[in-house]
């Protein structure tokens, strides 16, 4: 195989991007809650610790999904029929997103429920 170029590299990397959104109704949902908890966290006015631990939380169950999406392409390739084996590798995949989403959601107890309580408690 030719040797490609850092921007053809590039370019197969956002394909796969576009695909997933295109095709992933979860990836879009995690699209907006995205932008949600980044403009929450801008408005709270996190410290660079609570930003590291967001985005790192934020690209784990981004990575999480494009895993699941790339290994459902590959079982839909290899086993278009129903087969046994092929429901377990969905359903464990599934399993890997369902965990990040959860300690997505308990991280984003843990960073956004102090700043907010806070600010509760000058209302109050
Ligand atoms: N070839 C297959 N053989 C056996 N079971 C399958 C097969 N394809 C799908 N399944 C079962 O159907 C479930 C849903 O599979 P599907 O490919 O529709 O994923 P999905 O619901 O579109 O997932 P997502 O919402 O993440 O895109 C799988 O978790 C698995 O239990």
């Amino acid at each position: 195989m030719r040797a490609r170029t850092l921007w053809e590299s590039f370019g197969f990397a956002f394909a796969g991007l576009r695909y997933a959104w295109r095709t992933q109704r979860n990836l879009r949902i995690h699209g907006a809650i995205t932008i949600l908890v980044i403009a929450l966290a801008g408005l709270l006015g996190f410290d660079p610790l609570r930003w590291a631990v967001l985005l790192l939380t934020i690209a784990m169950v981004w990575a999480a999904e494009l895993f699941n999406t790339a290994l459902e392409a590959v079982v839909d390739l290899v086993s278009p029929a129903f087969h046994p084996m092929a429901r377990i590798a969905k359903d464990v995949s599934a399993g890997m997103v369902l965990l990040c989403a959860i300690a997505a959601v308990l991280i984003g107890l843990a960073l956004f429920g102090p700043p907010l309580w806070a600010l509760g408690a000058r209302f109050r």
